[in-house]
């Protein structure tokens, strides 16, 4: 059997590179973001995200994350101009989070580590499908966004809701006319950049998009987010924490600034 990727010290990112030799390519993910070493690009246009609640499908933990899986068999919620040029078609969803609040971002802003990054992935519709649009340098927009500290967050709510469902690597269960907009921050200030998937296949194939303005989660959210487990029904419990690739080193690429 091929080795199952991971979070551990026997299948995590440090060993990564055995199977995925990528994972030492000139643009991997994520990154340290350098505020004061951003370049301001007045070119770049803002973002223009539409998303439709009806494209909501269903909530799903794949051992390594839960993920919010959306339709994308039409444009209707979809990323448009930021850095990118055409339509990116939403896919999922899904975050990366810490055991403690000191770390759990993949992303970090000058050092510092937030407790947990969401990411919205989305593929270019100029390739017929996910699967081809992964592999190619303009095929996937991903948007981060990190999570503070804070007030609990009546939207991030409705998702951790319906953990007891999903607690278990496989589980699956519906989770419809939820608009993935409410998680955005109000302000949509990004730093952009060439990266890649942060987990294997660690494709070079994302167009990053990482907000500026956080939105907030409180404690007791954070441990929602660490009751999940990493380990499927019937095997010993491993709880799912921890889940996030270290900053990749930068190999002389350039962090734009939508804002001055
Ligand atoms: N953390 S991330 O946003 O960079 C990220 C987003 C999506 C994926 C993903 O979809 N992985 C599965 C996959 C990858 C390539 C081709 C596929 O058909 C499936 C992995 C990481
Ligand atoms: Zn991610």
């Amino acid at each position: 059997l091929t080795m199952s990727w991971g979070y551990a010290s026997h299948n995590g990112p440090d060993k990564w590179a055995d199977n995925f030799p990528v994972a030492n390519g000139p643009r991997q993910s994520p990154i340290d973001i350098v505020p004061a070493q951003a370049v301001y690009d007045s070119s770049l246009k803002p973002l223009n995200i539409k998303y439709d609640p009806s494209t909501s499908m269903d909530i799903l933990n794949n051992g390594h994350s839960f993920q919010v899986t959306f339709a994308d068999d039409t444009d209707s919620s979809s990323l448009r101009d930021g850095p990118i040029s055409g339509v990116y078609r939403l896919k999922q969803f899904h975050f990366h989070w810490g055991a403690s609040d000191d770390k759990g971002s993949e992303h970090t802003v000058a050092g510092a580590k937030f407790p947990a990054e969401l990411h919205l992935v989305h593929w270019n519709t100029k390739y017929p499908s996910f699967g081809e649009a992964a592999s190619k340098p303009d095929g996937l927009a991903v948007v981060g966004v990190f999570l503070k500290p804070g007030d609990a967050n009546p939207n991030l709510q409705k998702v951790l809701d319906c953990f007891d469902s999903i607690k278990a690597k496989g589980k699956q269960t519906s989770f419809t006319g939820f608009d993935p907009a409410c998680l955005l921050p109000a302000s949509l200030n990004y730093w952009t950049y060439d990266g890649s998937l942060t987990t294997p296949p660690l494709l070079e194939s994302v167009t990053w998009i990482v907000c500026k303005e956080t939105i907030s989660v409180s404690p007791e959210q954070m441990a929602r987010f660490r009751s999940l487990l990493f380990t499927p029904e019937g095997e010993a419990e491993c709880c799912m924490v921890d889940n996030y690739r270290p900053p990749q080193p930068l190999k002389g690429r350039a962090v734009r600034a939508s804002f001055q």
